[in-house]
Formats: structure tokens, sequence, C-alpha cells
């Protein structure tokens, strides 16, 4: 299989973490919409949303999303990637969509031990636990519309990894 390995889902579930691990594995180049909109942008995620507001960083993350997709790739999105359908639609049209699923208890801690309020500027102005169940209420519907496969990512990162891996063989073989 070459086509790109799209991750969705919340913040702190470990797209960005899983996927890194998961290029190892694969052989895969790896890419982060996050990591390369603020290489070319030299700008922190809460640098854009304080110059452009928050639609000022979705346009710039479509656009990113495009640019990075490639064969043999692993793409780690950030948590809001679904928020527009022509993302949504962009990535089941290219590749194979995994959503990484946790509750919010493990979302909730992983951000409060390690919150980097550079790359996560508060959505909804509530504390870290709150913002993360109100908003993964909203979005939860439009990752599983999204995704190809689900994985549950609360576990270690090795056993995440072996998860999808298990899921990409059912995906070659089809
Ligand atoms: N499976 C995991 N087990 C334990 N900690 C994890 C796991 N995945 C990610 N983390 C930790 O959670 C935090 C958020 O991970 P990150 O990969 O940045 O998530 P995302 O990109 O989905 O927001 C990091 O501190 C990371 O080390
Ligand atoms: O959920 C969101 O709306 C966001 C998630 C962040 O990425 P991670 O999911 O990698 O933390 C980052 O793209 C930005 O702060 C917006
Ligand atoms: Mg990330």
């Amino acid at each position: 299989m070459t086509q790109p390995i799209f991750l969705i889902g919340a913040r702190g579930c470990g797209k960005t973490t899983i996927g890194q691990a998961l290029t190892h594995a694969c052989d895969f180049h790896f890419v982060d919409t996050d990591l390369a909109l603020q290489q070319r942008s030299g700008m922190t995620v809460a640098d854009i949303v304080a110059a452009e507001g928050w639609a000022g960083f979705r346009a710039r993350e479509t656009q990113t999303l495009i640019s990075v997709t490639q064969p043999n790739t692993v793409v780690a999105t950030g948590g809001g990637i679904i928020l527009a359908a022509e993302n949504r639609e962009f990535m089941r049209q290219h590749g194979v969509v995994i959503y990484l699923n946790a509750p919010v208890s493990v979302l909730a801690s992983r951000l409060e031990a390690f919150p980097e309020a550079e790359q996560r500027p508060t959505l909804t102005g509530k504390p870290i636990s709150e913002e993360v169940a109100d908003v993964l209420a909203q979005r939860d519907a439009l990752y599983r519309e999204t995704a190809h496969y689900i994985v549950d990512a609360s576990s270690t990162p090795d056993q995440v990894v072996a998860l999808i891996q298990n899921a990409l063989h059912l995906a070659t073989a089809i």
C-alpha cells in the first residue's frame, strides 16, 4: 500500500506521537499539518490565531493538508481538520483515514500534563477537562464519518501502532 495515511482525532489522542512511530514501523515519510504550516509561516498556532483568528488558521490548514499529501506518507493532522467538509472529502478520497479514539479522561490527563499552549490555544475559554468534553461532543460524529478505521488510542504508543498496522493489513487485503 502506498496511499497516504491520515491520522485524525481530538487534541491529545496522539496523532503527532503515533504518526512518528508509525512511519518507522511501515517505512513511510512523516508530515504533520501543524508543524508544516508553522514552519512555512514562521508563526506558532497561537501567533496565527492571534493575528488572523481561527478562520485564518483553518484556511492555512486546508492549504497545508493538500500540499503535504503524497504517497508513502503518514499525515498527522490537527484536531480540527475535520471541521471543513472539503478536508473530510479530500482525506477520504486520497488515502486511508484512521480515527485515534480516546475517552475524555485520557485526553484531558495528557493535555493537563503537557498543555503546549503555543500549539493549542484555547478553543472555548474553558478549563482543559471541560473544553475536551465539549469539543469531543461536537466533533466525534465528524471523526467517525470521515474515518475508514477507528482505533483505540488509549493504550501505549507501541500498542496503538500495532492496532493501526492490523487495520492497514486489512486495507491491503481488500
Ligand atoms: N499512546 C499514548 N500513551 C501515552 N501518552 C501519549 C500517547 N500518545 C500521545 N501521548 C502524549 O500525549 C501528549 C499529546 O500527544 P500528541 O501526539 O501531541 O497528540 P495530538 O497530536 O493528537 O494532539 C504528548 O505529551 C504525548 O507524549
Ligand atoms: O483541535 C483543534 O482545533 C486544534 C488542534 C491542534 O492540533 P493537535 O490536535 O495536534 O493538538 C492544532 O491544530 C490547533 O491548536 C487546533
Ligand atoms: Mg498534533
